[in-house]
């Protein structure tokens, strides 16, 4: 048992008949867990942002995809493959960036390819759904021992977004390194970006580090430079969406800004991701595809509207960070430097095309 050990809520829980989801939407003001029992509100949860962060994004629609797999009501083991294949197409289209939900969905079409029988197939895709969410915590765990590494005691360290323990099974991937820290009593400060459009930096990365007792500062997206000059921050650390072969990452919108900023004040910026995260598909960011929002993510704010009708918005919901601006990337298997596109190249050896 370690000397603090934090309860934040998990955000998606399997409940054999029915998915239990945290509402990231309603945090920090209400803590209120809905239930999903459709492959349709679950696609929309995912759209809605009622469940966000790559990982987690995944996990929900893996348990998604099993639940509605588990009520078809096809006798014929190719029928039943043929609409599993249907629905994890429907479930993918969800939100087009994080390539978690494409990874997770395709480990469940995997589980099911040596089946003989609806009944193995059923089974094997509730099994696989869960191991994915138990993985996904022990990963960001190692994730987390890795990162702490790269800070010294009482460093300040700045970040982006939410990549906690909500938008995971647990522990988070760039927040990790705090809740470790905070069990080994090992001070750091986090100070974090409130992440416009819709404030995850703000709503959910306060939220949770103050439920965990991390030291936590809040800062408007636009006080980044004079923040890391004034209070003397050591690094940052985002999570990611999506990393190419090259190293490219995408991230929540804002994040380039911050791996220019490290640059400029010359201090490390790094990336924390699992390797489901790592997209070997495509050769730079170029390729990634980025999600634009509904605008008025932009003219309002929690439902009033702050710009005139009319005004023209771009909302793009993620950027990408060249790889030559990331001073490493932490996975579960250790922290990558150097030339990034050799490493991640060495890490997939085994995919290598
Ligand atoms: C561990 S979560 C990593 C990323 O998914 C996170 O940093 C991020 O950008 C989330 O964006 P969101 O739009 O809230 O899903």
């Amino acid at each position: 048992m370690t000397k603090h050990s934090f309860t934040i809520p998990r955000s998606v829980e399997w409940k054999e008949t029915y998915i239990s989801l945290l509402d990231q939407q309603k945090l920090p003001g209400i803590t209120e867990y809905i239930e999903l029992n459709s492959i349709q509100e679950v696609w929309h949860a995912i759209q809605t942002l009622k469940v966000r962060g790559a990982p987690a994004i995944g996990i929900a629609a893996a348990f998604g995809l099993a639940l509605s797999a588990s009520r078809y009501g096809e006798s014929d083991i190719n029928s039943f493959l043929a609409k599993l294949h249907e629905e994890k197409d429907y479930l993918a289209g969800s939100r087009p960036t994080a390539v978690n939900l494409a990874w997770a969905l395709n480990r469940l079409t995997a589980s099911c390819s040596q089946v003989k029988s609806v009944n193995e197939a059923k089974t094997n895709l509730i099994h696989e759904a869960i191991q994915i969410q138990v993985e996904d915590g022990e990963t960001c765990r190692q994730i987390g021992q890795h990162a702490l590494k790269l800070f010294n005691k009482s460093d300040r360290i700045m970040t982006i977004c939410n990549a906690g323990s909500i938008a995971t099974a647990r522990y988070g991937t760039a927040l990790a390194p705090f809740y470790l820290a905070k069990e080994q009593d090992f001070p750091l400060q986090v100070y974090a970006c409130e992440t416009r459009p819709v404030l995850q930096g703000a709503r959910l990365t306060a939220w949770e580090l103050m439920q965990a007792g991390v030291d936590v500062t809040l800062i408007t997206d636009n006080m980044a430079a004079f923040t890391i000059q004034q209070k003397n921050i050591s690094a940052i650390i985002t999570g990611a969406d999506r990393i190419a072969r090259n190293g490219d990452t995408a991230n929540k919108i804002g994040t380039y800004n911050l791996a220019i900023l490290a640059k400029a004040f010359e201090i490390p910026f790094y990336i924390a991701a699992p390797l489901s995260t790592f997209d070997f598909s495509i050769d730079s960011g170029a390729e990634i595809p980025i999600e634009e929002r509904d605008s008025r993510e932009i003219t309002e704010i929690a439902g009033t509207r702050i710009a005139p009708e009319g005004i023209e918005v771009y909302n793009p919901a993620f950027d990408v960070t060249p790889a030559d601006l990331i001073s490493g990337i932490v996975t579960e298997k250790g922290v990558l430097t150097g030339d990034l596109k050799a490493g991640i190249k060495e890490l997939f050896a085994d995919k290598v095309r």
